[in-house]
Order: structure tokens, then sequence, then C-alpha cells
């Protein structure tokens, strides 16, 4: 029984790889853990891996035919998705229970054969906006690179089936995280594995800058031999301002000094010690700007750096700078840049990326005679391109599989150790959210939620985002009509107006465990079970795992121990002798079979709390029959 409530929230409702070597590799990066997916309805289910699976997938399929929408002013909707796994496609061997992976750009072999192994691929580059639209609904995965829009209206034609975007690459502007979170989207994308591609690529252009290489080879094959016109400018001894001392900065930092450079960077970020072991020194954007003959661009897209090379910052800089760019177009306003190319000011530069890809043919900037352009090559090597194709491959089939992984962009990154340690806590986490929302009476208007965590740990060192989410989850989804998931549980709580607040209590015992128990506490609102409310008028109710099984521990101001498993029905009664056969019998009568009784009591012969497993859900009629015994003051029946 352990395995089954902690194995229901590790299983996929997809097959594993069984072919790829490669994504084994994955397992470093990431754990499993069903984030992206209903986990709840399946913890009841038998142990066998197998059936836990279908049921899971089952659970998953109906729980899908319900989505959240949302329209473009934000408002939420409830959309009737298409139904999308039906109860025949449980054969986790067809092609048809696989998931589909749309690759709308051009991606490197040995990540689409990581794909191939795990699920339907589909390779359809240079789609519309509408044809991209129109094919999403039926996809689970989508692979970009830097040339696809994934804006809000393909979360919209999604429908709530897309689980997961990977961006083969690292700069993810073309994506709306916004509306992908919204949408319970992940987003990953491949970090690391163009670093040096990129960086090479703004060496390649600093130098062809300096020595007019791009010009002077137009200009020979045009049949001229202008010796005096291509004329350079040496790089050694001068200074390089490197915007962005990231991982392509620093690449690009460390060869610069290999031409004899002088580096110097901005970023608001970096830390000290990197910068000065590569000999480099971290100064102020103006500093930056003022004092470099060369500036290299290496900044992401965001809104605070949109344009934030302009008129202004060029008017800063020395006369005569020569600038390259292989981050973003949108960091520089273009027209800005023709004018300081026409005054002077800039003497020269050299661009990979544009505001728009591809730019107008009559472009200014790209026409300029001072201006060497490439279309978008700084990750275009074959060795990156195998790379970032392997890591994104590996990226996606572990988020489908419910692996989080490292390099999620929307949603909280663990560490695998932390991940397996915090599982069953998660279990614990998710059942609380959805048991104390039981409890409120109407179940909604539910705008404060606390969450007291006790623990032997350093508070400092308890990483709580994953419960939190969970948490999250279980009191959202029974009262909304939208799929969440760790990835849209706090958009979807700040939709509903729900705050949550967290404390830490340290606990002087072993800290082996990373907490002793989790409390619940929904304030400002009735409850249908008052015995559930605690002194301080909270709906309050407490968990613990034990030999990894979650428990509820104490209700209200009432210590019970029931395991948090199948269907629960919680009575307060006046304690005494026959309540247990009582209660036994009608449910035994209904065919309701009982999985476990405890009892919880404040004194002898007082009130006491019974708590009832049940396997089956007892209909009205049961029910009924339960509250009129008379020693039952109250009681309550709740689906965990
Ligand atoms: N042309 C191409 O094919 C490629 C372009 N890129 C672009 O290069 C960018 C950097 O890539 P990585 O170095 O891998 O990313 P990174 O995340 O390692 O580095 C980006 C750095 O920029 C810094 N930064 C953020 N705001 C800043 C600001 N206002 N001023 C100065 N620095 C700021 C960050 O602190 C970070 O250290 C990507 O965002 C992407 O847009 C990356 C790979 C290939
Ligand atoms: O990784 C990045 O940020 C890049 O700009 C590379 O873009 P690409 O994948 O070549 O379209």
């Amino acid at each position: 029984m352990a395995s089954s409530s902690t194995k229901s929230i590790f299983t996929s409702p997809f097959p594993s790889s069984s072919s790829s070597s490669k994504s084994s590799s994955s397992k470093s990066k990431s754990s499993k853990l069903s984030f992206l997916h209903n986990t709840s309805s399946s913890s009841s289910s038998s142990s066998s891996p197998i059936s836990l699976k279908l049921s899971h997938f089952h659970s998953l399929s109906l729980r899908r035919r319900r989505c959240a929408s949302f329209s473009v002013n934000g408002a939420l909707k409830t959309v009737e998705s298409p139904s999308v796994h039906k109860s025949q496609d449980l054969d986790l061997t067809s092609s048809r229970s696989k998931p589909t992976i749309l690759v709308s750009e051009k991606l490197g072999e040995a990540g689409l054969d990581v794909l191939r192994g795990f699920g339907n691929v589909e390779c359809a580059y240079d789609l519309s906006p509408e044809q991209l639209c129109s094919k999403i609904s039926s996809c689970d995965a989508l692979i970009v690179r830097s040339g696809t829009k994934v804006n809000r209206q393909v979360f919209e034609a999604a429908k709530g089936k897309l689980k997961v975007v990977g961006r083969a690459g690292v700069g993810i502007d073309n994506v709306d995280l916004q509306a992908a979170t919204e949408f319970g989207c992940l987003v990953v994308n491949a970090p690391t594995a163009n670093t040096v591609a990129a960086a090479e690529h703004g060496i390649a252009l600093l130098t062809a800058m300096a020595r007019n290489v791009a010009q002077a080879d137009a200009s020979i094959k045009a049949g001229k031999w202008q010796r005096n016109k291509y004329v350079g400018v040496s790089m050694v001894g001068k200074t390089l301002a490197v915007m962005g001392f990231g991982k392509v900065g620093s690449e690009v930092a460390r060869r610069a000094k290999g031409l004899g450079m002088q580096v110097i960077a901005h970023d608001p970020y970096a830390p000290a010690d990197r910068a000065r072991a590569l000999g480099v020194d971290l100064v102020s954007f103006d500093q930056a700007i003022s004092t470099a003959d060369f500036i290299s661009l290496h900044m992401p897209l965001t809104p605070s750096t949109n344009k934030i090379f302009n008129d202004d910052t060029f008017s800063k800089m020395k006369k005569g700078v020569r600038i390259v760019n292989v981050a973003r177009g949108g960091v520089i306003d273009e027209d800005a840049l023709v004018r300081a190319l026409d005054s002077g000011v800039v003497a020269q530069a050299a661009l990979d990326v544009f505001t728009v890809e591809p730019p107008p043919a009559n472009s200014k900037l790209v026409q300029h005679e001072n201006v060497t352009v490439t279309p978008h090559l700084g990750a275009s090597t074959k060795e990156a391109q195998e790379g970032v194709a392997i890591e994104i491959a590996e990226a996606v089939a572990g988020a489908l599989k419910g692996e989080l992984s490292a390099t999620a962009v929307n949603a909280p990154m663990v560490a695998p150790e932390v991940l397996s340690e915090l599982a069953p806590y998660t279990v614990l986490a998710e059942k609380l959210g959805k048991l104390a929302v039981q409890l409120v009476s109407g179940g909604s208007g539910i705008t404060s939620v606390k969450v007291v965590y006790k623990s032997a740990r350093d508070p400092d060192d308890l990483d709580t985002r994953l419960l939190r989410a969970m948490i999250t989850k279980g009191i959202i989804e029974p009262i909304s009509t939208s799929f969440i998931n760790l990835v849209n549980a706090d958009f979807a709580a700040k939709q509903k107006g729900l705050r949550i607040s967290e404390e830490k209590m340290l606990l002087d015992s072993s800290p082996e465990f990373p907490f002793e128990s989790i409390q619940v506490q929904i304030s400002g609102v009735g409850s249908k079970f008052a015995s559930s409310v605690s002194d301080n008028g909270n709906i309050s109710i407490e968990g613990k795992v034990k030999y990894g099984i979650p428990h509820l521990t104490c209700l209200g101001t009432f210590g019970v121990d029931v395991s948090l498993e199948g269907n629960l029905i919680l009575c307060r009664q006046v304690d005494q002798p026959g309540m247990i056969g009582r209660v036994g019998n009608i449910l035994g009568k209904h065919n309701v079979n009982v999985s476990f009784m405890s009892v919880g009591r404040t004194a002898k012969r007082n009130k006491a709390i019974m708590a009832i497993g049940v396997d089956e859900e007892p209909n009205k009629e049961t029910l009924q029959k339960i509250g009129t015994v008379p020693a039952i003051e109250e009681f309550v029946f709740l689906k965990l």
C-alpha cells in the first residue's frame, strides 16, 4: 500500500521510452513526478504497475475533457476539449496511446531519434500561424527554435491538450510564457548546448567586422580589387565590453582575452568572482558603453532589455565604436542604430539577429555598407544542433513522462535528490488541500489559506514550492473547471483571489525527515463539519507522512490517525460503546466496504471523532441512516 499512493504520483500516462540509451542521462537531471497531470484519482488503484498506469491514464483522459481556456482579457472560461484519449486507446503499446510531438523547425536527427522512441513525431516546417493553430489541438508537445511564434493564440487553439513546449535553444522570447503558464503548459529550453557555437559566431563577427571580410569578399566577387578601401582595425589592446556576462558572454570574453583584448563586462546579476576568474572587470552600464572600442551583446530579450540600445545610449558611446549582436535584434532600436551609423558614432555593426526575422529586403540597416549581417546563425553548427536536439528531446520526453525538468522555464525546478525526499509530502500536501476544501460549507468563497510546515530542519533549507503548489492544486481543482497542475497552480490561485501564506515552524526533534507535519488552515469561511474548526475559528487539518503514506493526524482540536486513501466518513459523536458496530452495520447493509476505522476523542465518554475509510461511495440513503444514529452529532463524507 505504501507504494501505491506514492506510485500514483510518479506514474505517467505515457509509456516510457525503451529504446533510447541517451535519454538515460536525463535521469541525473530530473526526477519523476507527474506534475503535469492529474494524479490524485488514481491513488486508490491497485498497486500493479500496469493497472496504475492504465487507471491513471484513464483518469487523465476524463479530466482533460474539462479544461480551462482564457479569453484575450484573461478571464477564465470553460471549454470542452475534444475527447482525446478514449478508453479504447488504453493499449499503451499502440501508437495511438503515444504522445504526439510536433516539431515545427529543423531539429538534429539524434534528438528526433530520442523523440521517436517515445512518441509519434511529426515534423512540419514553415507552418503559417493558422496552420500551427489548427494542428496544435492534437499535439501533446511542440518543439520549436527561434522561428516559431508560440503566442497566446497557439495555447488557446491547443484547448488544454498541449502539455509542453520545448525550445531547442536558449532564448524563449518567441514563447508567450504568461499564456503557457495560464494554460498549465510547461516550457523547457536547451540552455547549454549552443553556448560555444554562439560565442564562436560572436568572435567570427567581431573579427570579420574589424577586417571588413564580408565587404571585401562581396567587392572582389563584383570584380573589384579595393585594397585601400578595406583597411581594418586591430583588436589587440582594444577594450571590449561584453553586455550580459552569462554563458555566451563569458565564452566570448574568454576568447577575446586570447585575442589580446581588454575585456570589461556589464551584467547586473553576474557574480563578481566569475568575472574575476576570467580577468574581466564588471562595470556599470554607462561605464561599459562609454569606454569600449567594441561592444558585444549577450543579454536576453526581456521587457527591460527591449531597445536598451537607443539614441540615448548611442550618444554616450565612444565615437567610432563597433557593435556585435548575436543576442536578439530587439535589444537594439534599429532605427537609432542606422542614425548612429550614419553619424559615425557607430563605425560598424555586425548583426546576427533582427527585430523582425527575416528583416525586410529593403532594410536600411541590413543594406548599410558598414553593417555585416548573418541570418541568425549563432547556434548553427553541426555540433550545437545535435547537442540542442538531444537536450530538448530529453527534456520534452521527460516532461511528458511526468519528470520535473532541470530546464523548466515556468515551473519550480527542484534538484532530483530533494524531489525524491519530498515525493510523499507532495501527495500529503495535495490530499490535505483536497480535504480542507471539502470541509468548507458551500465549497467556495475561500480567500485565505495558511500552511504551517513543522520541521526540525533549518527553515532556510526547506524548499516548500512544490508542496505549496500541490496544496493549491488540491484546494483549487475541486472547485474549478480548470485543469490545475504545478505550472498554473499559483496563477489559478491568484485568479480566484486566493492568498496562500506559509509559515515554517522549527521543531526541536530529529531532522531525519524533511517535515514532521503539514497543517492547512482556511480562515474566513464556515465549515460543513464544525469539529474541523480550531480554537482560532479556522478550519484546520494537519497531516504527517508515516512509512511513506499520508495520514490525517489532526482535525480542528481532535487528534486522529487516518491514512489518507480512498473515501472518508468523519463522524463526531458522544463517546460510548457500540458506535463502530452501528455505523459499520449500516455501511455493510448497503454494501459499502469499510477499509479502516479510527477513533480520536477529547476524553473518555466525551466527544469523539470516528474516521471511517470506505472503498465505495455511500449513496444518499446510507448517509442519511448514519445521520439518524442518535449519538452522532455531525458527520461528513469526503472524497480523497
Ligand atoms: N544568435 C544565436 O543564435 C543565439 C543567441 N542567443 C541569445 O543569447 C542570449 C544569452 O544566452 P546565454 O548566455 O546562454 O544566456 P544566459 O542566461 O547564460 O546569460 C544571459 C545573461 O544576461 C544577463 N542580463 C540580463 N539582463 C541584463 C541586462 N539588462 N544587462 C546586462 N546583462 C543582463 C543575465 O544576468 C545573464 O547573466 C540568449 O538569451 C539568446 O537570446 C543564444 C544562443 C544562440
Ligand atoms: O538559442 C538561441 O537563443 C538562439 O537564438 C538560437 O536560435 P535557433 O535555434 O538557431 O533558431
